[in-house]
């Protein structure tokens, strides 16, 4: 994590490891203690308790949750997420369903593979995964996703249900609630402390944003238009950097004794690595 007397967040997911670090107790650029929680534990934790739970509703009603994941294109990094998915599908005991379609699929063709999820009752889960090629409309087809079975949480009515008071989406983005589970299950308090979210996605940086709001945290958004992003996140007790820009987060940026939760994904070159990233 300390590169040069700096800490950085934005490299700790060059292995690939989502929403894995926190860090806490920072205290200078040149003292300071860090506490690293171990993401892959606590996901790993997580894991067994669905597992657990997806075989008691075997044993009780004969079925599993099905997942099912449309790929469109060859994007290496998001056939590695599909592959991730379907392994951990198997290893909780998930039905997965997994659709690869070629970079030229049409629209329809694709609209077509959503509604046989939306109509195929061992499917509970829909994902379509992002980013679609150029000439698909993202909004046409997330919205064909039948809301019952929007399992990424992007559906216009669960985002919408997400950002009113009193109102429960069936599902929201798993980026931003693995983000608060990370805090819960650190025991990091979140009420009443100032959160500071880099980055304002559909997929994580918003919903990050509206669940920390939710828990009571005061919440400010720094995107890419905001002209003092240093600044604002040292007032943060709590920061989660969801941007594609490797090591943007500095020391400098950080108060001392800030959580720091880093979703970002962004290879960063790096001989000594196996894979050279
Ligand atoms: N671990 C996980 O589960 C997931 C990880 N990711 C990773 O998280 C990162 C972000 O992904 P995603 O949210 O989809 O990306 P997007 O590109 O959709 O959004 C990035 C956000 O960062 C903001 N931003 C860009 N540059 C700066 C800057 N210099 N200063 C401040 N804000 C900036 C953008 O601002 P603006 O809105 O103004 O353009 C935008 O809101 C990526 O590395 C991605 O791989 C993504 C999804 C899930
Ligand atoms: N419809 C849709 N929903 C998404 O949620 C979605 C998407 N599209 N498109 C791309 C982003 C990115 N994203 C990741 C989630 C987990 C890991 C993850 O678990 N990574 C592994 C390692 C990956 C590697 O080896 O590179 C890990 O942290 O252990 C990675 C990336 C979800 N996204």
């Amino acid at each position: 994590m300390a590169k040069g007397g700096e800490m950085l967040t934005q490299d700790t997911q060059q292995d690939g490891q989502a929403c894995q670090e926190v860090v806490q107790e920072y205290r200078s650029a040149t003292e300071h203690t860090a506490t690293i929680i171990d993401g892959k534990a606590i996901a790993r934790q997580v894991q067994q308790e669905i597992a657990v739970k997806v075989s008691k509703m075997k044993e009780s009603v004969g079925k599993a949750p099905g997942l099912a994941v449309i790929l469109v294109g060859t994007r290496k990094d998001s056939e590695t997420y599909v592959q991730i998915k379907k392994k951990a599908c198997e290893e909780v005991g998930f039905d997965f369903f997994g659709v690869k379609l070629p970079d030229n699929t049409t629209q329809d063709e694709i609209l077509k593979f959503v509604k046989k999820f939306n109509d195929n009752p061992a499917v509970h889960g829909t994902q379509v995964q992002l980013p679609l090629p150029k000439h698909i409309s993202e909004e046409a087809i997330l919205g064909a996703v039948t809301v019952e079975k929007d399992v990424d949480g992007l559906h216009p009515m669960n985002v919408g249900r997400l950002a009113m008071q009193g109102r429960n989406p069936m599902f929201m983005s798993f980026s931003a609630k693995g983000c608060i589970e990370l805090l819960l299950r650190t025991g990091v308090v979140i009420q009443g402390k100032h959160a500071v979210v880099i980055g304002r996605s559909n997929i994580v940086g918003t919903p990050g944003a509206l669940l920390l709001q939710q828990r009571n945290a005061t919440v400010t958004v720094v995107h890419s238009k905001t002209p003092n992003p240093a600044e604002v996140t040292r007032n943060a007790d709590i920061v989660i950097a969801a941007v594609g820009v490797p090591e943007l987060v500095r020391g400098s940026w950080l108060k001392p004794g800030a959580v720091v939760l880093d979703v970002g994904i962004n290879p960063v070159e790096d001989l000594s690595k196996k894979k050279g990233y």
